[in-house]
């Protein structure tokens, strides 16, 4: 495992705030909508469609707190880039957007680095104000959309209008998430260098974190991962790669099954990981099973360890969250089965106290877990 102390040079202009909002292309955006409200508690936010002069997409806007999907589906049955890539996907995760400062000079800098542009610097109206955007292509079919916000009052984005309450929220355990923490990108094999670079090209991110295949190795499989964060360290971006094993690697299951480099996981970060995964579970979400014994070799090794964990651990191994923690802190993360019906996309929830790792020390029950589920799927 590396920590990077080097951030390198503080980019002249430009900030990235945070994650702005993340868009899915799907097949039914009604639906896939439903299912971030219904299961994980979003709340609707906005919608465009034909009712809204929206000829081509219907686009479906959930936030909780200041995490925001959009899911996106095509109305008509034409053979355009966006039918071709859900096919070939399923729905997935097309575009990760940041919320910037200074975008004219942060689209200036990458377009000079070489970055593809698939959509030039636009703007949106409405009675709220503008919001300026421009799209650069990243990994796969995947790209990133840089989002000025600055000189907008909205509740979300101008074309939309915004959406009424899902009733069926008053029958159900609320849940409390608050913000992205990071989006992991999975690379097909050696693909993880050409995709982190490209991040410090052309954004000006850093390497924040990594480890290799040695550290994070199973019986069965291997991958390596490097964290790509801006100056702030607000934005943070893991890469995965395959590495060589004894049997399939879940990176290769998935890129496999999604077809190429994609987002694997969304991590969201809480306050309180007991209630949200209480009431998470109440609502149906599933999450991968921790053998019994983590939780014995836990409370162990933590009976000498610098920090104390607040919660029960009793608590956390009737849920199934997992720990991890050095002399200056701790986090508790826990992972859902996979959404949808190929074993690609999955969701993380992430409770920090004092501490910006990516669980490294849970990596071997966490994948031993994984193994579980793709020798169950025939894929191990
Ligand atoms: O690195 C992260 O962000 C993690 O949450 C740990 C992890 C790494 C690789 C996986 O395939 C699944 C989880
Ligand atoms: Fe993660």
């Amino acid at each position: 495992m590396t920590t990077y102390t080097d951030k390198g040079k503080k980019p002249e202009n430009g900030r990235f705030l945070a994650f702005d909002h993340i868009t899915f292309w799907v097949s039914n955006a009604k639906q896939a909508a439903s299912y971030f409200i219904t299961r994980f508690g979003f709340e609707p936010l906005a919608y465009k469609g034909l009712e809204t002069g929206s000829r081509k997409f219907a686009s479906h806007a959930v936030r909780m707190n200041k995490i925001i999907f959009i899911f996106q589906a095509q109305y008509e049955p034409d053979e355009t880039e966006f039918v071709k890539e859900v096919e070939y996907h399923g729905d997935f995760v097309k575009d990760v957007a940041f919320q910037v400062e200074n975008l004219d000079y942060i689209l200036e800098y990458a377009k000079k680095q070489g970055a593809v542009v698939v959509r030039d610097l636009w703007e949106e109206k409405d009675e709220f104000g503008v919001v300026r955007m421009a799209t650069l292509k990243t990994y796969g079919d995947n790209t990133h959309t840089l989002v000025d916000r600055s000189k907008y009052k909205g509740s979300f984005l101008p074309g939309y209008q915004p959406s009424a309450k899902d009733p069926i929220q008053n029958f159900l355990p609320k849940v409390e998430i608050n913000f992205v923490d990071h989006v992991v990108g999975n690379q097909p094999d050696n693909g993880m260098e050409e995709a982190a670079s490209w991040y410090e090209r052309c954004l000006q991110f850093h390497r924040f974190w990594s480890v290799d295949d040695k550290q994070v190795c199973t019986e069965y499989s291997a991958l390596r991962s490097v964290v790509m964060a801006n100056w702030e360290e607000t934005v943070k971006c893991p890469i995965n790669e395959p590495a060589a094993g004894k049997r399939k690697s879940q990176i290769q299951e998935y890129v496999e099954y999604h077809g190429g480099a994609g987002v694997q996981h969304i991590a969201i970060n809480t306050e309180d990981i007991i209630t949200a995964i209480e009431h998470l579970r109440e609502r149906g979400v599933e999450f991968l099973s921790i053998p019994s014994v983590y939780y014995k070799i836990i409370r162990e090794k933590l009976k000498n360890s610098k920090v104390q964990v607040a919660e029960s651990i009793d608590t956390l191994e009737r849920l199934n969250i997992l720990i991890d923690y050095d002399d200056d802190g701790y986090l508790l993360q826990i992972f859902t089965k996979n959404t949808q019906d190929r074993p690609t996309l999955f969701l993380e929830v992430i409770q920090r106290r004092n501490h910006n790792g990516f669980g490294a020390g849970n990596f071997k029950t966490l994948f031993e877990s994984i193994e579980l589920e793709q020798e169950k799927r025939g894929n191990l």
